[in-house]
């Protein structure tokens, strides 16, 4: 498939490299994910053209925008791209009809036909009836699919979203992104988004692009990233326990010298993986049990779900689901001292 995006970004900030290689295809959407400070900003900033890269380039549909070695910068107002931002940046004193036809106004078509072409993209978010108001008199919800028509208004080639549901509630939150899925689904153009939220990325995402000090440390669709995480940020996010070590057919000797009965057979480095509801905790040692069995101390005790998540310590850091039944029979103070149990066919085993 061609690029509609082609994208190495390298940006230097003191303390600070971003280093990306980033490409889309037409109607892919690519979601950059990472804890703070990763760079996903610098990244987006430096796509629209409101950052100037150091070094690489940015190409969009063929078109050069950026390129420190030749010395070719775009402004980012002669970029195709659409721009959602965290706080939507609607302008205050204009309607939302003016706003979503700000663009095309820009580029410009006259004012009767931008407006015309606005009432038509507002309808398309259902807001045909609020075109008047201006986005003081709009819910957050509302203005964010303002600020999501008035992107779409100039047909970029590039959309790109930023953090484009963490201001609104969970209500809304859940509505929007049903509806921004199906616009990005519509949208013929490449779309990158940043998120925090693993749930919005897996939703609206084709692909995850994972970024942490400015680097890519794993890209791929959710199902492969979630069941195959290589980073502790990525177990933590999708919710897995993960380890390193190094395999010997089905035991796999830890960091730190705990072993691991797998399933799969490996050799050399590689990554173990369990989901905590994997995890069985029991008050004694069980007999007739699973060929993992150790002895581990209650950290911390919260919801989730409808279980309980047990974080503890022992000879690995342990994340562990329980239903409450099971609970029943433990003594959950953090503290208390209990036998956690995995059966090998519960762990994922792949090189690292
Ligand atoms: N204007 C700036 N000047 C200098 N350094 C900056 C500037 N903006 C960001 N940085 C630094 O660049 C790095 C990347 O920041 P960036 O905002 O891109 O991360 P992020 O992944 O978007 O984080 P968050 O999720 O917190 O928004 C950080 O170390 C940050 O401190």
């Amino acid at each position: 498939m061609t690029e509609l995006l082609d994208a190495h970004l390298v940006v230097e900030r003191p303390g600070f490299t971003l280093d990306l290689p980033l490409t889309a295809a037409p109607g892919e959407v690519v979601a950059l994910l990472g804890p703070n400070g990763a760079g996903k900003t610098t990244a987006l900033r430096a796509l629209a053209g409101l950052l100037p890269l150091h070094g690489g380039h940015v190409t969009i549909g063929g078109r050069r925008l950026d390129d420190p070695d030749t010395r070719r910068f775009v402004a980012p107002e002669k970029r195709s791209i659409g721009l959602v931002f965290q706080d939507y940046l609607l302008f205050p004193h204009l309607t939302a009809l003016d706003n979503v036809a700000f663009g095309p106004r820009c580029r410009g078509v006259s004012r009767q036909r931008a407006r015309a072409d606005a009432a038509g993209w507002l309808d398309r978010v259902g807001l045909a009836e609020h075109a008047r108001r201006r986005p003081r008199q709009l819910s957050g919800g509302q203005a964010q699919r303002v600020a999501l028509a008035r992107a779409l208004a100039v047909r970029p080639d590039l959309l790109l979203l930023d953090e484009p549901l963490a201001a609104l509630d969970a209500r809304t939150r859940l509505d929007t992104r049903v509806h921004l899925h199906r616009h990005l689904a519509e949208h013929p153009g490449a779309t990158v988004l940043i998120t925090h939220d693993p749930l919005d990325a897996m939703v609206l995402a084709d692909r995850l692009v994972i970024v942490e000090q400015g680097r890519v440390v794993q890209s791929g669709d959710a199902a492969t990233v979630t069941t195959r995480p290589r980073t502790d940020y990525v177990a933590r996010l999708v919710g897995l326990n993960l380890y390193r070590g190094r395999a010997d057919g089905t035991t796999v000797e830890l960091v730190g010298g705990f072993r691991l009965a797998t399933a799969e057979p490996q050799h050399g480095e590689v990554f173990v993986a369990f989901r905590p509801s994997a995890v069985a905790l029991y008050p004694r040692q069980p007999d007739g049990s699973p060929r993992n069995t150790w002895p581990a101390t209650i950290v911390a005790v919260a919801p989730s779900g409808d279980n309980l998540r047990i974080e503890l310590a022992g000879p690995i850091p342990l994340a562990a689901d329980v239903t409450p039944a099971a609970a029943a029979h433990l003594n959950l103070t953090p503290g208390a001292r209990v036998w956690a149990a995995l059966k090998a066919t519960e762990t994922t085993t792949y090189p690292a």
